[in-house]
C-alpha cells in the first residue's frame, strides 16, 4: 500500500505547534514574534502566495506586517525598506517574495537581511551553516526544511544507509535539501540537467526529491520499488479535460504512475507546497524565541 502524504494535515500540525510557542513566549517574555513580508510588482501567484504569508503569521498571533511596493520600486528603496526592517525591534523574521520583478537584483537584497532575521534561509551565512552541519544555529530555507518534516515522519532522524537522490541544485530548494539529507546521515547525490543517466542515477534512490520545474519529467520506471518520492515542482499546464482552456497543477513527477511503484509519495497540490508556508512560521519563531536568548522548538 502506498501511502500518499497530506501535506495540509502535516502543515496544520507544525502551525499548532507555532501558535503553542508563540503564546508561551508572549506569556513569559513579554515578546511577540514578527513578521515582515516584502513583496514588489504585481505577479498575481506572488501575491497570493503572500496574502497567504500575511494571514498564516496573524493566526499564529504574530505582528505581521506586509510591504507592498510598486514594480517601479528602485533597488536603492527596497534596500532601504530592508535595513529599516532590519533595525526594526518589534520584527523577528523578514522575508522578501522572490522572484523580483526585471531589473531588481535579488542577491545584493538577500545578502542584506540581517542573517538572524533571515527567515528564508537564503543568507550566506544561514547557507554556509547548513553546509557545515550546523542545524541548531541558522535559519534554513523553508521549503526544504518541509520536505524534510516528511522524511523525518517516515524515517526517523537517522538516514544512515539510504541513499537520496535531489533532481535540482538551486540555491532556495536543491543545495539545502542535499545539505539537509547529508547532515541526517542520508548517502546523497544532487544531480541535474547534466547528469548523465539521470533515470538510472534516480533508480538508486532510497529518497527520491524532484525539484526541476518540468512537468511529470520523473517516470515510474526511474523509480526504486518502495522509495519514497518528493515532489517539489509546481507547474501549471493545461488541462483541455477539464474544459476549454482551463489548466491544473501538475508537479515534476508523474504521480499516478509513479505512485504504483513507491511506497510513500507526496502529491502535487497539497504535499510540499503548504509545508513551505508553515515552516516560514516555524522560522519565524525560532527566530523571535533566539533573540528572547530562550531555546526555540524543534519542528
Ligand atoms: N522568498 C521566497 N520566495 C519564494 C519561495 C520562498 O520559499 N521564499 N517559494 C516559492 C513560492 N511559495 C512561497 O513563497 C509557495 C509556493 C507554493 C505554495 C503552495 O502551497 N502550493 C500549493 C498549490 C498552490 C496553488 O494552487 O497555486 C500546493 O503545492 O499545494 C506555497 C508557497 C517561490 N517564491
Amino acid at each position: 500500500m502506498t501511502t500518499v502524504i497530506d501535506g495540509k494535515a502535516v502543515a496544520a500540525s507544525v502551525i499548532e505547534t507555532v501558535k503553542s510557542a508563540t503564546r508561551t513566549l508572549e506569556s513569559e517574555t513579554g515578546v511577540r514574534a514578527g513578521l515582515a513580508v516584502v513583496i514588489v510588482g504585481d505577479d498575481p501567484a506572488s501575491h497570493a502566495y503572500v496574502s497567504s504569508k500575511s494571514k498564516m503569521a496573524k493566526e499564529c498571533g504574530f505582528l505581521s506586517i506586509q510591504h507592498t511596493l510598486p514594480n517601479e520600486t528602485s533597488q536603492q528603496d527596497l534596500a532601504k525598506l530592508v535595513a529599516d526592517l532590519n533595525a526594526d525591534p518589534e520584527i523577528h523574521g523578514i522575508l522578501v517574495q522572490l522572484p523580483l520583478p526585471k531589473p531588481l537584483q535579488s542577491e545584493p537584497i538577500i545578502q542584506s537581511v540581517l542573517p538572524e532575521k533571515d527567515v528564508d534561509g537564503l543568507h550566506v551565512v544561514n547557507a554556509g551553516k547548513l553546509a557545515t552541519g550546523d542545524l541548531e544555529g541558522g535559519l534554513v530555507s523553508c521549503t526544504p526544511a518541509g520536505a524534510m518534516v516528511f522524511v523525518r515522519r517516515t524515517y526517523g532522524e537517522d538516514l544512515s544507509g539510504l541513499n537520496a537522490v535531489v533532481v535540482g541544485r538551486s540555491n532556495l530548494f536543491g543545495k539545502p535539501m542535499s545539505a539537509l539529507l547529508l547532515a541526517a546521515n542520508a548517502t546523497v547525490t544532487t544531480a541535474h540537467s547534466r547528469t548523465k543517466d539521470l533515470p538510472a542515477v534516480c533508480r538508486d534512490a532510497d529518497i527520491l526529491v524532484a525539484a526541476v520545474g518540468r512537468p511529470e519529467m520523473i517516470k515510474a520506471d526511474w523509480v526504486k520499488p518502495g522509495a519514497m518520492v518528493i515532489d517539489v515542482g509546481i507547474n501549471r499546464v493545461p488541462a483541455p479535460e477539464r474544459g476549454e482552456g482551463k489548466t491544473k497543477l501538475v508537479g515534476d513527477v508523474a504521480f499516478e504512475e509513479c505512485a504504483k511503484i513507491a511506497s510513500v509519495i507526496t502529491p502535487v497540490p497539497g504535499g510540499v507546497g503548504p509545508m513551505t508556508i508553515a515552516m516560514l512560521m516555524a522560522n519565524t519563531i525560532i527566530a523571535a524565541y533566539r533573540k528572547a536568548g530562550r531555546k526555540p522548538p524543534k519542528f
